[in-house]
């Protein structure tokens, strides 16, 4: 059984169909890329996928468990999380407490225990801690932990958010144009994160990419969008020679 399994997915805007009978089957620790040319609708995906819009049509399973049209809270806690095209952090909070905002959904206590500051708190306090800081060094933040996180440099602040994301214990990590913005190097630092957390975490990995560098480079299946609809999908080798991806993007 696929970890993620999407079929017949669809959504209108007014009289513009966004997306329409889209499909995808992603197995567990693969890491999987979703391309197409501006507009095609692939953030469309992402918030159908994440409950920010409901489809019309189609249905989502997520490790056999049907998530269609459930909000995004839910989703989160049945296991998808997700970063954002443009950088979404907490910037006026520290680094750490950007990742503990993420392990909220895990470590408990009552409104009255943390107003109170009864032992239950410092106890989960604690607890909350150790694995931000456990978290934070496998991303090489450790020494960062107490800058507010918008002093950190952007790349910083790119593997900052996926943290976060993994905070939330996901079963399948979606990410939203990772290296938009990113210098060469960055990207190729990227590129070694994103396989990493993949192999540490054996984690489920879908991102949305316009840089071909990064999707050849550690993508190995595709799906290509194309005026909402899926054009081809398959290995990445062979997806990124097929003629009819190469004048969608040529099109463009
Ligand atoms: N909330 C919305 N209301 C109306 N139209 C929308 C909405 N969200 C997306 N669209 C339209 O749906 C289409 C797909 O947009 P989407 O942002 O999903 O494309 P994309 O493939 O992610 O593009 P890009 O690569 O440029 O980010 C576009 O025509 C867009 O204008």
């Amino acid at each position: 059984m696929a970890l993620l399994e999407v079929k017949n997915l669809g959504i209108s805007f007014g009289g513009l169909r966004a997306v329409d009978d889209f499909h995808m089957e992603i197995e567990q620790g693969q890491l999987y890329g979703l391309i197409g040319p501006n507009g095609a609708g692939k953030t469309t995906v992402f918030n159908l996928l994440t409950g920010v819009y409901e489809p019309t049509d189609g249905y989502i399973m997520l490790d056999g468990e049907n998530i269609t049209g459930k909000k995004t809270i839910e989703i989160n806690k049945h296991g998808i999380a997700r970063t954002f095209q443009n950088i979404r952090l907490f910037s006026e909070l520290t680094v750490l407490d950007n990742v503990k905002v993420g392990l909220h959904n895990h470590y408990k206590y009552s409104t009255l225990t943390g107003i109170l500051r009864l032992p239950r708190y410092y106890k989960v306090e604690k607890e909350m801690n150790e694995r931000a800081m456990e978290l934070l060094k496998v991303f090489d933040l450790d020494k960062e932990a107490d800058y507010k996180a918008s002093n950190l440099p952007y790349g910083k602040q790119r593997k900052l958010e996926i943290a976060r994301a993994l905070a939330t214990d996901p079963k399948l990590l979606l990410l939203d144009e990772p290296a938009a913005g990113m210098n060469p190097n960055e990207t190729l630092e990227l590129m070694k994160t994103i396989r990493f957390v993949r192999d540490k975490f054996h984690m489920t990995i879908l991102l949305i990419e316009h840089d071909m560098k990064l999707v050849s480079g550690i993508c190995e299946k595709l799906t290509v969008l194309n005026f909402g609809q899926v054009l081809t999908e398959g290995p990445t080798a062979e997806v990124l020679k097929d003629p009819k991806v190469i004048t969608a993007y040529l099109g463009e």
